[in-house]
């Protein structure tokens, strides 16, 4: 496969890069940046090359500045990392609006360059979603983002802890935004096969604080090492391996909704079914009253902020 990443000099893109360049499917990886970042791109090739021999992957590395997006003509998938970092006093519309300008950018001129799939990461990243979506002309099921599956993730390990379960035995999802009004599934949740609110102990699971902590995961990474990225690339790679192996997952991804749940032009996160094709269903199941009320309400926050970056 070929994989393209843009944003790689960052800490998102960086990490997925390492990681991606072990993966047996791994023929080209492309990484790119701005000219200023051209040294450290180097450095990293250099630095992942001495990782490949040990992972015994024969993976080939470009580095390339954006000046030549040329250079991404054939990629399979290009995942965008890049974008500007929330400064104090900046309001989360405020970088939706920055960073829609940045992916918005190179969601267009990658579509003038190649047919190809973009897998998107920057946040707000279910804004960012539908703003590669409308910027470029690639179909639906081609333009995907994050969404909530690093939270559904997240999720998945603090009800694995509190049950001292095998992490495989549980099965979970949150949806809406990836953000404050995201929602977690407990209708979707089972351990063992055995929905959760079976278990005697389910009485005793401090849903709200675990949810609060997938909530501000993110945040309190950043104020102790600077930035999440082993989680964040590792489910960027989980994705990556569904669509390289025709896996069809079921994971909870960034889409462009036309009418499914009753919802129609944004992007936010919902279960998908992922293989060689990108997304090949939306998953239009049925939640409950309540968990379909708070899916809604994120869903109308995410939307007014897609309105707003749609035309810049
Ligand atoms: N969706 C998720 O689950 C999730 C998880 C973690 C991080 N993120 C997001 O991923 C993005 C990357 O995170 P990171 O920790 O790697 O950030 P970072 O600051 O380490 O890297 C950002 C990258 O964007 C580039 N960049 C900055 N301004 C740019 C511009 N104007 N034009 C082009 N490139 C520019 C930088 O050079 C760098 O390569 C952020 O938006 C972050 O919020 C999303």
């Amino acid at each position: 496969m070929k994989i393209s990443i843009i944003g790689a000099s960052g800490r998102v893109g960086g990490t997925t890069a390492m990681l991606l360049a072990k993966e047996p499917y791994m023929k080209d990886l492309v990484l790119i940046g701005r000219e200023k970042s051209l040294n450290k791109l180097n450095g990293l090739k250099a630095d992942i090359y001495d990782a490949l021999a040990g992972a015994r992957s024969d993976a080939n590395i470009y580095v390339s500045d954006d000046n030549n997006l040329s250079i991404l003509d054939g990629s399979d998938i290009v995942i965008i990392t890049a974008g500007a970092p929330r400064e104090d006093g900046m309001s989360r519309l405020d970088l939706a609006k920055i960073n829609a300008k940045i992916v918005g950018k190179y969601a267009r001129k990658i579509s003038e360059i190649c047919d190809t799939m973009l897998f998107i990461i920057t946040n707000p990243v279910d804004v960012m979603t539908y703003k590669a979506y409308v910027s470029s002309n690639f179909i639906r099921e081609h333009v995907f983002g994050l969404g909530t599956h690093l939270d559904s993730l997240r999720f998945k390990v603090a009800i694995a802890k509190f049950f001292k379960v095998h992490i495989d035995e549980v099965r979970t999802r949150i949806i809406g935004e990836h953000g404050e009004t995201m929602v977690p599934l407990i209708s979707a949740t089972s351990i063992g096969g055995i929905p959760i609110d079976k278990f005697k102990e389910f009485k005793n699971l401090p849903l709200e604080k675990i949810i609060e902590d997938v909530k501000t995961k993110g945040d309190k990474i950043i104020r102790l090492k600077g930035g999440s990225e082993f989680g964040p690339a590792s489910a960027i790679v989980n994705v990556v391996r569904c669509i390289a192996n025709n896996e069809k997952r079921l994971l909870t991804l960034s889409t462009y909704l036309d009418g499914e749940f009753g919802l129609k032009d944004l992007c936010i996160g919902v279960p998908v079914k992922i293989g060689k094709n990108g997304i090949e269903e939306i998953v239009d199941i049925e939640m409950s009253k309540e968990e379909y009320e708070a899916f809604k309400r994120s869903a109308e926050i995410i939307k007014k902020y897609c309105e707003e970056v749609k035309d810049l």
